[in-house]
């Protein structure tokens, strides 16, 4: 379980981007997080991992505070977490495989990591994971002759090498068309039923928060403004998210 309380943030130049932000999140859910641009959605992602250090606030996760840890347990507890990015972060000079062992660094040694030593049962998990995205015939290309939506599953099997709990998705599909949309939601949600891993995912599109989300988050000028089901989110809800009228859970 995930449990954001009163996390706030307020960026260099006085921007307060988060706003006393408490929610919380499962494992077997998939919880989007919607909003017009500038709402802080990216902020928010960013910060339950701390890679934007945020101002106050708490941040429960595996029976801990992130915002306390030390530099190393930082470091272990992100292990746990995995990241999808909108533009995929790969090494598009280096194959699928290749990309995808990298997201067992986060376990190994630094100079195991540094000579790129793995084991055969890592590789053998490797092409397993790249066999559940589909990738299967796609194991030893390179990443820069893949398309978007391949990229992009590619960046799914990576974290999972991670063995992760928690997903953390800032706007996976932004840059994909409508065929390779599906295929990543898909995928995502196939994690959080079949794995139980607890997965957060930035959105643009509500429909597709709407139909593989379990739980909407609405965040509009670094306020939360909408927290309930996805599927029972009404229009007006919806459009209320995004004019920025608070206190939306009940119409
Ligand atoms: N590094 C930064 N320094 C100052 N202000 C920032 C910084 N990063 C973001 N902001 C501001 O914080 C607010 C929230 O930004 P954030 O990127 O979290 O929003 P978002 O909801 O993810 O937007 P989008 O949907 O456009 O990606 C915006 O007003 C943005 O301009």
């Amino acid at each position: 379980m995930l449990e954001v309380k009163n996390l706030s943030k307020t960026y260099e130049g006085g921007k307060k981007s988060l706003r006393d932000v408490s929610f919380t999140a499962k494992a077997g859910e998939v919880t989007a997080i919607i909003g017009p641009s500038g709402a802080g959605k990216t902020t928010l992602l960013r910060s339950i991992n701390q890679l934007i250090t945020d101002d106050s606030g708490q941040i429960l996760f595996d029976g801990q505070n992130i915002r306390e840890l030390s530099r190393r347990q930082l470091k272990q507890t992100r292990s746990k977490i995995g990241m999808i990015f909108q533009n995929y972060n790969l090494i598009e000079p280096l194959t699928t495989i290749e990309n995808v062992l990298h997201g067992s660094l986060a376990r190994k040694s630094t100079i195991a990591g540094v000579l790129s030593l793995y084991s055969k049962q890592e590789k053998q998990e490797a092409l397993q994971l790249i066999d559940e995205v589909g990738l299967k015939e796609f194991a030893f290309n390179y990443c820069s002759d893949l398309s978007g939506g391949q990229k992009q599953r590619v960046g799914i099997a990576r974290s999972l090498m991670q063995h992760p709990k928690m997903m953390l998705c800032d706007e996976p599909i932004a840059s994909l068309d409508p065929r390779s949309t599906t295929m990543v939601m898909t995928i995502l949600r196939r994690l959080a039923d079949e794995k139980q891993l607890m997965i957060l995912i930035n959105l643009h599109q509500v429909d597709i928060a709407k139909t593989y989300a379990d739980h909407l988050i609405g965040l509009n000028n670094g306020r939360i403004v909408f927290d309930g089901q996805a599927a029972e989110a009404t229009d007006r809800q919806i459009e209320a998210i995004y004019s920025g009228v608070d206190s939306l859970v009940t119409e």
